[in-house]
């Protein structure tokens, strides 16, 4: 069994006097940003605290996703994410995805929120868009701030991350708020089914809150699982793969799963979760940060990866015959990286 990390483990942020996304207090926002740089360094995630979402705004979108789920499948289906669509919005029901890979199901309901104003199930569930368009934004406006932060702990302008996270949620931007149901499993343990297989996040960095079900669990440095447990209040960020290519490896995108809980009562209920995950706009190259943007831009020109290439990773990431070939060679783009994913992740 996974042990629960102590607090010593994981890192805790207090964002109380960092201002706002509009206002930020510099003196605040550069001591947060050096205990996120020593917690994204070390470990790949902390713990937000004081991070100024209220706890009401997250139950007010667990109860309206639950509304949801309660709907026959038939009505949710009018809201299936579209795999040709381009962004990552709408409903994914259970069994969808594949970040375990091979027979393992993966037993969860996501809406994906890319989208304020299109595809939202009001008409089945009034109000919906209200309640996720009042998280969203608070959601942004902390990802804002920490987007400040990150850049000042790596020893850049404050506006370096938000130059190029300039349209969270609008088009020409993949950041997407993923609400989660993981419905209850039954008092006998089921083989062949997980609540969420081991990963780590495409993007640059994820906003995760959890109810107080837990389950989740984290792989440090030293490769050991542990369970993360429940904070009140608190709100986890973790290291996506861009900010691991940004950073040459130094920010590690942390790996993570959801575990079918081992005592019978947890797995008869349900768990709820929203993950916000923070994507740089589509056309920004994605290049480790010694890179000045135009060397960066030159490269991903130079690689001739155009359209989206619908090859493996390992492949992207190779150099041109006759380079070396780091793991974090930057040819690609935002938008390249994350279709190749989503394509992974959703292959039938
Ligand atoms: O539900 C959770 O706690 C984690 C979800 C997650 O990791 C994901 O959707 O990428
Ligand atoms: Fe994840």
């Amino acid at each position: 069994m996974d042990t629960l990390l102590s607090r010593a483990e994981i890192p805790i942020i207090d964002l109380a006097h960092m201002g706002t996304a509009e206002a930020p207090v510099r003196s605040g926002v550069r001591r947060v940003a050096a205990q996120l740089h020593s917690s994204l360094a070390g470990k790949g995630l902390a713990l937000l605290v004081n991070h100024g979402i209220p706890e009401e705004r997250l139950r007010a979108v667990y109860r309206a996703l639950d509304k949801f789920c309660e709907l026959p499948p038939a009505r949710r289906a009018a809201y299936l994410r579209q795999a040709d669509a381009g962004d990552n919005h709408g409903y994914v029901p259970p069994g969808c995805e594949r970040f375990s890979g091979g027979e393992v199901r993966e037993v969860r309901h996501a809406f994906n929120v890319a989208r304020l104003d299109r595809g939202l199930p009001d008409a089945e569930v009034p109000g919906f868009s209200d309640v996720a368009a009042a998280l969203a934004d608070d959601f942004r406006r902390l990802a804002a701030l920490l987007l400040r932060a990150l850049a000042t702990g790596l020893g850049l302008q404050g506006d370096y991350f938000l130059r190029s996270h300039a349209r969270m949620m609008q088009s020409g931007n993949a950041t997407c708020m993923r609400t989660l149901y993981y419905p209850p499993l039954g008092a006998e343990p089921t083989a062949g089914l997980t609540r969420c297989g081991e990963h780590a996040d495409y993007g640059t960095f994820t906003l995760l809150a959890q109810d107080c079900e837990g389950g989740l669990e984290v792989q440090l440095p030293n490769r050991r699982w542990g369970r993360v447990g429940h904070l009140p209040g608190a709100i986890l960020v973790n290291a996506g793969e861009l900010l691991e290519t940004w950073t040459g490896g130094n920010y590690a995108a942390l790996r993570h799963r959801v575990v079918v809980p081992e005592q019978e009562g947890a797995r008869c209920r349900g768990r709820h979760s929203v993950a916000f995950f923070v994507h740089p706009d589509d056309d920004t190259p994605v290049a480790p940060l010694a890179l000045t943007p135009a060397e960066a831009e030159a490269q991903t020109q130079a690689s001739g990866v155009a359209t989206p290439p619908g090859r493996g990773l390992a492949r992207l990431m190779s150099a041109p015959a006759g380079k070396p070939s780091p793991k974090h060679s930057p040819i690609y783009t935002a938008y390249q990286h994350l279709q190749m994913r989503l394509r992974e992740t959703y292959a039938s």
